[in-house]
This record gives C-alpha cells, structure tokens and sequence, in this order.
C-alpha cells in the first residue's frame, strides 16, 4: 500500500433556512501518506468521523481521491477496480458480503463464480477456512440465523477464498464475545505467518491492535496523527490499564508502589497502572500482600489513548 498526499474532499448540501440550501465541503481525509510493506499488518485508528472508512474505500476503488496519489499491489484502485478486487479482501464487521437468505455454503459458491476461483484453489482455501474457523456445522444455516460471532467468521471467509494478498478488516471483532474475538484474531494471525497477507487493520478495540499488529496508524479530523509502535502511543497518552481485583472481603484501599487504587465497591477494587508497564509484577506484589481471590485487566480504549494523547501533546 503506498499513499501520498491523498485527500478526499465531498461537496455537501447544508440546509440555511427554510428554502436556502448553502453548498459546503467536507475534507474527510486531508493529506494522507504512508506505506505498508507487504505482509505488515497495521492499525488504522481514531475517533468516529476521522476519515478511516473513506480511506478504506479509496484503497478499495470505490472512492476517487480529491488528490495525491495511491496505489495497492502497484494497482491505482479506482483506475482499476475489477482487478484490483482480484488482490484484495474486504471485511465491514458492521455490514456483512454474505446472502441473507442462502446457507453459508451457497454464498461461497457464488463468490467462487464471481472471482473465478479455480476449483482446487477454492475447494482448499475453504477447508482451510471451514477448519480454523470453526464453520463446519455452520455451512448449511441461512446466513439470518447465524449469531454475529458466527457471520463474522463467515464473513471473513468469504473475503479469503479467492487468496487476497492484502486484507482490509473494517471493525472484525465489533459486538463479539470473548470467546470469538480470540478465534479471529488467532485466524488472523496464523494466515498472517502462514500466507503472508498485507493487513490494514480498523477498531476500536486496543486488545486487537495489541495482539496482531506491531505498528499502528491513528487518524483524526483526515490527518494521521501518529504512525508507529503500540507502546508509543501509549506513552505519549500515558494510558492507563486497570486492574479489577476480588478480595476475600472488604479492605481498606489497596497500597502498591506500582499502582492507583482509583476505586472501591465492596471487597471489589480498581487499581490503575501505566499501560506500557507489564501487569506480571504487579499481580505478584498484590497477591503477596492482599487475599485475593480473583482479578482481570481492563484496557483503555481506543478513544480515551487519543483523548490523552491530545491532552498531552495539543499541538499535534
Ligand atoms: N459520502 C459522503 N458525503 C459527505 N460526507 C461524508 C461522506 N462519507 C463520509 N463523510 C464525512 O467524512 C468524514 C469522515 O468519515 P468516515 O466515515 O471516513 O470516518 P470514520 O473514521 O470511518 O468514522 P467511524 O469510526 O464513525 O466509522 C465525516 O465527517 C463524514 O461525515
């Protein structure tokens, strides 16, 4: 993927007045550039209405950009559309690419016909699939009484057997349980080391970016605001990540070197600590002193990362 200077500006109609209409525009990316190696994959992140979901349209065709210059695979997208969806795998977790009404299987027919996958090809990548995702008893249910964990591994499927060398995966762990989400992300990156597949990588759930990507993008107002490691970024915002522990019975609040007591309900508290920091010793320390009985670590999400980081660095 490399990007240089891409901007895309739309031209809207905002109602002045009863009758008026006043003619203004939105600059939903503005000068964008960057470049992701193959087999990368990275984080696109940001706050709602930042420019990701137009960015990944350009990257797909199905935007124009106002300007600069961009290509996928050494393919200029929306010169060349058709070919480029022949290299490219989309995942919208909030829209799904399946048929509604067909069973799953009947959707990865037809997308075998649209992409004329050859017949060994498809049948492979869709063992493979059927494997580690876990769709074996899924294939003859109707894609409408799939639950969502369950169409969005079907989702992800489909946009893999035609053997995309870059992924696009707008929100793909959005409204799944634990459980689910694990699944996807270990798929992900298994077909990231196995397969090497390009990923650019939408959500808001730093759990994701944590565990499958080493870089990540953050976007606001069509402006990348930082592109590097995880752990960068957190310093930058000094996140915090909090540790939520059951004690045997009420105590007063907890005193650790390494931590905050932010809060306390009962024999529950919440003890804050620097995101970049490992939780290891810290559990150790608490267990050493305090009766616990059991605990679990909460990130920061996505938008409070950024919040901070603004507050920290205002003139980024
Ligand atoms: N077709 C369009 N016409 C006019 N404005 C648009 C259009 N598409 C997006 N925008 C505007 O462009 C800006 C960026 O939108 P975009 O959907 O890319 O944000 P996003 O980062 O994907 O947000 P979210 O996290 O909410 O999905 C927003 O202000 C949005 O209202």
């Amino acid at each position: 993927m490399e990007l240089d200077g891409i901007e895309k500006v739309f031209d809207v109609r905002r109602k002045a007045g009863r009758l008026r209409r006043e003619k203004h525009q939105v600059r939903a990316v503005d000068g964008i550039s960057f470049r992701v190696p193959r087999g990368e994959m990275v984080g696109y992140i940001g706050p709602n209405g930042a420019g990701k979901s137009t960015t990944i349209k350009m990257l797909t065709g199905i935007l124009t950009p106002s300007a600069g210059r961009l290509r996928v695979a050494g393919i200029d997208p929306s010169r060349e559309r058709t070919r480029l969806a022949q290299r490219i795998g989309v995942v919208f977790g909030q829209r799904t690419t399946l048929w509604w009404d067909l069973p799953l299987k009947d959707s990865y027919r037809l997308v075998h016909r649209m992409y004329r996958v050859p017949d060994r090809r498809f049948r492979d990548n869709l063992d493979r699939c059927v494997e580690l995702l876990d769709l074996a008893d899924l294939l003859d249910v109707p894609v409408r009484q799939l639950s969502l964990g369950q169409r969005m591994r079907g989702d992800i499927a489909a946009a893999l057997l035609h053997d995309p060398e870059v992924l696009y995966l707008d929100e793909p762990t959005i409204g799944l349980d634990v459980i689910s989400k694990a699944k996807v992300r270990e798929f992900l990156l298994d077909l990231n080391a196995e397969r090497g597949t390009t990923v650019l990588l939408t959500t808001h759930d730093l759990t994701d970016i944590e565990q499958l990507c080493k870089r990540v993008m953050v976007i606001d107002h069509g402006r990348l605001m930082y592109d590097g490691a995880l752990a960068g970024l957190h310093e930058i915002g000094e996140s915090e990540r909090t540790l939520v522990v059951d004690l045997e019975r009420e105590l007063p609040p907890v005193v650790l070197d390494s931590a905050r007591t932010v809060k306390v309900e009962g024999p529950r508290q919440w003890l804050a600590f620097p995101a970049s920091q490992s939780a290891a010793p810290l559990v150790a320390a608490l267990a050493d002193k305090y009766p616990v009985v059991d605990l679990s670590v909460r990130e920061p999400d996505i938008e409070a990362v950024i919040a901070k980081m603004y507050a920290e660095r205002p003139g980024l």
